[in-house]
Formats: C-alpha cells, structure tokens, sequence
C-alpha cells in the first residue's frame, strides 16, 4: 500500500464542506459522468500537481466453500485442498491420477469449506483478507475493484453480499467505510454516494431506479476518466442505514432464477459502486497558505453471473439465451485478461458491455481483487477456474490517486461559484414549485367557477322558461276571464251568481300564478 498521504494539520472547519451540504442533491439522476473514479460530484477544475500513482498487479484469492446439498446427495468426492501456508491451492483428480495433484499459488487460498478446520475462513476472515486493504487503497483516493468470479453455484453472491445472519463482503465495506471515517477528525470530510446497476442479457440495468421499465441504459466514454454508464440514478450516503436500503433495493430488482446448479442463480453481472468525495483542509494560522485537498475514489464491487455449462444446468428457452450471453461475456473477461497478462495484445474491452464498462479496473487506473469461487467437488471447471485466476496474476495496473489541491484563494473562488450555482438552481427550483402551486390553485379555481356558471347557467334557463310558461299561461286565464266578462256584459245574463263562480275561480288560479311567479322570480333573483 503506498502512502502517499499528504499530512495536514489541523484546523477549523469550512462548513460549506460539511458531508451533509450536498443533501438536495440525492437521488437525482445523473446524466453526466458516473465514470470509474470521480462520479457525478463536481470536481475542481485546479490541478497544482501530478497525482502519485501506484503500479501493481491484480490481487487474485480463491475461496472454496462447503459441499452443499446436491454434492452431498451424491456424495461427490472434495478434489480441492489448501495449504496451511493459505497460499496454495491444490486439485486432485480422483478420478484418473490422483498422485498427480496440480497446484496453484495465489495471494491467499482462503478455505472455507469446513467450519472445523482450523485454518476455515469464515465471512468476517475474507472481509478482514480481501475487503479491509481495497477499502483503505479506497479512501487514499484510488479507484478499486473487488470481482467475484466462478461456475454458477460457487459460493461467489455468499462472499459478495452474502446472507443476512452472515454478511458478506459488501456490507462489511459498507459498515467499516462508516466507522472509519466517524473517526475522522473535523478537517477532514466524506461525501459517499453508491449506484448499482446490472448487465442482463448485455444490456445495463439500473437496480435503484424509481422507474419501473428499467429500460436500457446507455454506455459511454469519458476521454480522461474512461467508460461509464450514461443515466445512472447515485444516491447520496447520509446515515449507514441508507447503504442496507440501497443494498436491498437493488438485490430486489437483480435478475435471478432457479437452474439445475443453483436455486437462486444470479442470471447477470452486478456491479455496486461506493463513491467517495473527500475533502482536507489545511488551515494556516497565518492565513496565507490555507488548501483543500480533495480526492475522488470508486469501489466496484461485482458479483459476476456464473459461468456455465448447459448441460449441467440443464437450461432451456429463456434460461439458455441468458446462459449464452453470460458465457460470452465471460469468454471475452477471458481473452481481455489474456492480452492484458501478455501485455502484447490490443484488449478486446468493446466485445462485451462488461469488459468495456470495466476496462479501466481490469488494466487501468485500479487497485483490483480478484475472487476465484469454486466448488470443493467439481475438477473441470475448478480447474478452468483455476487457470483463468492463474492468468489474472500477471495483470498489471497503474493506479493514480485522483487528487485535486487548491489553496485557500482558489478555493474560495470555487466555493463561491459553487454556492452561487446552488443559489441560482435553488431559486429556479422554488419558483418552479411556485409555478406549480400557482398553476394547481388557478386550475381549481377555473374549475370551480366554469361548474358554478354552468350551475347558474341551467338554474336561469329553468327559472326563464318557467317564467315564460307562466307568462303565456298567465296571459291565456286573463283572455278567458276577459272573454267571459265581456259575454257577460254583451249578452247581459241574470244569473249572477253563476258568473260569479267562474269569476271567482279564474280569479283565485290568476292570483295563484301570480304569486307562482312572484316566487319564481324571487328564487331566480337568489340564484343568480
Ligand atoms: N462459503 C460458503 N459457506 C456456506 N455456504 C455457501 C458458501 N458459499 C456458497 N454457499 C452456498 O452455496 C450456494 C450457491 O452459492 P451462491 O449463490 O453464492 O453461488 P453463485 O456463485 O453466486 O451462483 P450463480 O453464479 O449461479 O449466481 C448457496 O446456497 C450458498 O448459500
């Protein structure tokens, strides 16, 4: 591990750095850069020197777990063996020439195949051996990889995620990054972001995305920071509680389906990826030589689909078209790591989105970790397991920190320009908001008063046509009571009192209409 740290002294805090500062922007999607080392958080564009870089190989393990099941059932014979020097991995081949066993030395051969051993490893001894170095070369400012590879059913989403009594490797990171920067003094601070996406059937899959098509999304490359995946949802760490919730989202949205090998077959690569912004600041006393020290780091943690064979999978229709391609991108995994152990030839990183998206972690600027699972039962393809981690040792990396140093001037220029931006984009989001309620209430309203027209509208048109008819109504009793008074006085008829009757009636209905209408238009009036 180099330690090529800068040392800074202590100070008082610029609270504008504070991890919590960067809040509203969680969860919202970025279209930019989510790239192998500086992600979506903004950079500063001052660079003053040139980054420390750290030439290694690729960390290759192997870790072999316990018969499950299936292998018992059929009492299939263990084939592998590790030394106690917990270097050495050894294949015998019971079957044919089992003094002929061929042996395989790696970084550690982690045995874990036998909780009675005493050199077992169990998932806390494979965080502390794998997961504990890549996490430190992580918040150094490096860029980091950790690959789980192996046949389908080898024990490589146990060491990875693994169960929920029995964590693996990833959320042992997640808790361990929590704790060791909470030990971080107040000069210096931690942005973390993760992703999570998959590659299924070659396409890429966001795992944390609200969408529910999950539709493809698109590679790019970034000339200076390499390939990344264009749309990527990263949300924003603020509690270590959010690491599970991301964690379960997105192993919740993972393709996976039952085989003949594995009841929960992880039918795609998956790959969650830990962003880390860190900022140091060096407060002079004498004010003139205050600097931030800002380092932009990823972790990739992928848990790659098992290789397999289909006629031990006994895969059909779906299953086998999803086979097909996980072995295509695997053989690919395989001829890149192959021109990259020989050092000669052009990698084939494009042939797959896999390799293309990981180029930079397989020959690049990374610390990488390679875990080779396998089968304590299965010669042929431990074997080929085997050979492919073998290859893997000679992978040569050239891992950069990613830092940037400002002084105190230039960093307050950024800062200021930052907390402009952020002004300016919190005033257009207010006002749009603003907009909105404004837009809602004016809706309603027009929807209130456009139902109350209509209301009054039909109301008027009732009151009017009532009116009408009791006009003409009123119109025609007073014409029959006009013709009978002059019959009466034309044809001037004695009995009175017969006269008197109709006049009488044709009064009262009058008077009754008239006050039907004087009651039709008291309501009318009301109502309008
Ligand atoms: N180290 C281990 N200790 C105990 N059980 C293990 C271990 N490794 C794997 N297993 C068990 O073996 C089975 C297969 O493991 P797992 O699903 O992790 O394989 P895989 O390599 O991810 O398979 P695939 O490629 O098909 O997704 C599971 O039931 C798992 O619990």
């Amino acid at each position: 591990m180099s330690k090529t740290k800068t040392k800074l002294k202590k100070g008082k805090v610029n609270s504008n750095h504070q991890l919590k500062s960067s809040t509203p922007l969680t969860g919202i999607p970025n279209n930019g850069d989510t790239s192998n080392n500086s992600s979506s958080v903004p950079t500063s564009p001052i660079k003053k020197k040139r980054p420390p870089s750290d030439p290694s190989n690729v960390k290759v393990f192997v870790r072999v777990r316990p018969k499950i099941s299936r292998e018992n059932d059929i009492e299939a014979p263990v084939v592998v063996e590790m030394k106690s020097d917990n270097l050495t991995t050894v294949l015998h081949n019971k079957s044919e020439n089992s003094q002929d066993p061929k042996l395989f030395q790696f970084d550690n051969s982690l045995w874990s195949a036998n909780p009675e051993d005493p050199h077992f490893k169990s998932q806390k001894d494979t965080y502390s051996i794998i997961g504990e170095d890549i996490l430190d070369h992580t918040l150094e400012g490096f860029n980091t990889c950790i690959l789980a590879y192996g046949q389908t059913g080898s024990g490589k989403s146990f060491t990875m995620m693994g169960e929920k009594n029995n964590k693996g490797i990833i959320p042992r990171i997640c808790e361990n990054l929590y704790t060791k920067i909470s030990e971080y003094g107040q000069d210096k601070k931690v942005l973390i972001k993760v992703s999570y996406f998959e590659i299924y059937n070659e396409q890429v899959k966001d795992l944390l995305s609200a969408e529910k098509s999950h539709k493809p999304l698109k590679i790019r490359e970034n000339p200076k920071t390499g390939p990344y995946v264009e749309q990527l949802t990263e949300f924003n760490i603020e509690v270590p509680e959010d690491f599970k919730r991301y964690m379960e989202i997105g192993n919740s949205n993972r393709t996976v389906a039952a085989t003949k090998m594995n009841d929960q077959s992880s039918r795609s690569h998956a790959v969650f990826t830990i962003h880390l912004r860190t900022t140091e600041f060096n407060i002079d006393s004498s004010n003139v030589e205050d600097s931030v020290r800002e380092t932009n780091s990823s972790l990739r943690l992928v848990d790659l689909a098992g290789s397999e064979r289909v006629a031990s999978t006994g895969s059909t229709g779906a299953r086998m078209k999803e086979g097909t391609n996980i072995n295509k991108s695997l053989t690919t995994l395989g001829r890149v790591i192959l021109s990259l152990s020989d050092g000669i030839s052009k990698p084939p990183y494009r042939d797959s989105a896999l390799t293309w998206l990981l180029k930079e972690n397989l020959g690049g600027n990374s610390k990488t970790a390679m875990i080779a699972c396998i089968s304590p039962c299965d010669y042929d393809e431990t074997l080929s397991t085997l050979r492919y981690a073998t290859l893997t040792k000679n992978v040569k990396l050239n891992a950069v920190i990613n830092v940037d140093e400002i002084n105190s001037k230039e960093s307050n220029k950024e800062l200021l320009r930052m907390k402009n931006e952020i002004e300016i984009l919190k005033t257009s989001l207010d006002e749009a908001h603003k907009n909105d309620d404004l837009l809602h209430h004016i809706t309603n309203l027009s929807r209130f008063f456009e139902e109350r027209l209509t209301d009054q509208t039909h109301k008027y048109e009732i009151a009017r046509n009532k009116l009408l008819i009791s006009n003409e109504e009123r119109y025609k009793y007073f014409s029959s009571l006009s013709s009978i008074v002059s019959a009466f006085n034309q044809k001037n008829m004695v009995d009175g009192e017969e006269i008197d009757n109709q006049y009488k009636l044709l009064a009262d209905r009058s008077e009754k209409l008239s006050l039907d209408i004087a009651d039709d238009l008291e309501r009318f009036s009301l109502q309008c």
